[in-house]
């Protein structure tokens, strides 16, 4: 029986984001916990003789040109390295937030790959696979099997699997579109400048003791220069810091997506809740991550 040709393209959260310097090619060096949430966009893809997309749901009107998706980037990238590639038609529904620091292209372009994989019967750790990924963006190889781990260099060093216990959060997107590079570019590193940065512990089993201490000494490094760029983040922050329960309260990515970290789920619910009454106009979503 052959395997649906579908998959989840799950948003990803910067648990942790350390910027340990800039290179010489502009590119910045980062060290990050990463996690996925249960909520994404959703992929298919119908085998065909022609490569092509069709994007439709709530966010698909900001997701830009169907000819410039990551979808589509990312699957031409494969068939470039693997010679007579099985391809087709991918239908996208789009519900992430675009521009939004949680990956929501990365993660489509990287869940366009495993479908093009499964239906060539390509091994998830096939190279040609992990090159497409990393050309295709920072962010697409930790996407490509969404799992937590830390994340290295510019985003093409992984770490093994972690086992996190699981976390109950609420996603906050004040539905503003924030560009990565003007973010990187408003931290003013110098090409080639380090930063003394506390480095994470290679841990890869915590306790929900051990992960919410690590997170707690941890920071997003991207935070400051973020709300500098786009100052309602500090809002959205404050806001659901504010939220009963909340453990902890941070952007992730370049933003301008924040999250807040509850005991529980039902915590997490009502944390939603409160928000989306006070701002009916952003983005909010009660998700677990791992
Ligand atoms: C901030 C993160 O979301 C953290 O996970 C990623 O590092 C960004 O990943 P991404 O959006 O896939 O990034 P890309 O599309 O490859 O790069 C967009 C732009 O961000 C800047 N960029 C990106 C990644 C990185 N490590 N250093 C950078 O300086 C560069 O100006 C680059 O031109
Ligand atoms: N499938 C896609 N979904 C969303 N945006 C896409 C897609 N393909 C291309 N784009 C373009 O990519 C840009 C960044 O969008 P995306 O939602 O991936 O950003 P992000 O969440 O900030 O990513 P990251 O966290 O990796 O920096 C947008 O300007 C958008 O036009």
């Amino acid at each position: 029986m052959p395997q649906p040709l579908s998959t989840r393209a799950p948003a990803k959260i910067n648990l942790t984001l350390h910027v340990l310097g800039r290179r010489e090619d502009g590119y910045h060096e980062l060290e990050s916990l990463v996690a996925f949430a249960g909520t994404g966009d959703d992929l298919r893809l119908e085998p065909g003789e022609r490569l092509s997309l069709t994007v439709e749901g709530p966010t698909a009107p900001f997701a830009g040109s169907d000819a410039d998706n990551l979808v589509l980037k990312a699957a031409r990238l494969l068939t470039e390295r693997v010679p007579g590639l099985r391809i087709g038609t991918f239908h996208l529904t789009k519900r992430l937030p675009v521009a939004a620091g949680i990956g929501g292209g990365s993660s489509d372009a990287a869940a366009a790959l495993r479908l093009l994989a499964r239906l060539n019967g390509m091994p998830p750790s096939h190279p040609a696979l992990r090159e497409a990924a990393r050309l295709t963006g920072a962010d697409v190889p930790v996407c490509l099997e969404p799992r937590a781990r830390m994340m290295r260099g510019v985003g093409e060093k992984l770490g093994p699997v972690l086992h996190l216990p699981r976390l109950f959060a609420v996603l906050v997107n004040p539905r503003v579109p924030v560009e990565t590079p003007a973010v990187f570019q408003s931290l003013g590193l110098k090409t080639g400048q380090s930063l003394a940065g506390a480095s994470h512990p290679d841990i890869e089993t915590y306790s929900a003791d051990s992960l919410s201490r690590a997170l707690k000494a941890a920071r997003n490094d991207l935070e400051p220069p973020a709300c500098t760029v786009q100052p309602i983040i500090a809002e959205a922050l404050k806001r659901v810091a504010g939220t009963n329960g909340c453990r902890l309260a941070r952007m992730s990515g370049s933003g301008a997506t924040v999250f807040g970290l509850y005991d529980n789920c039902e915590v997490a619910a009502a944390a939603a809740k409160r928000i989306a009454r006070q701002k009916p106009e952003w983005w909010v979503r009660a998700t677990s991550l791992r």
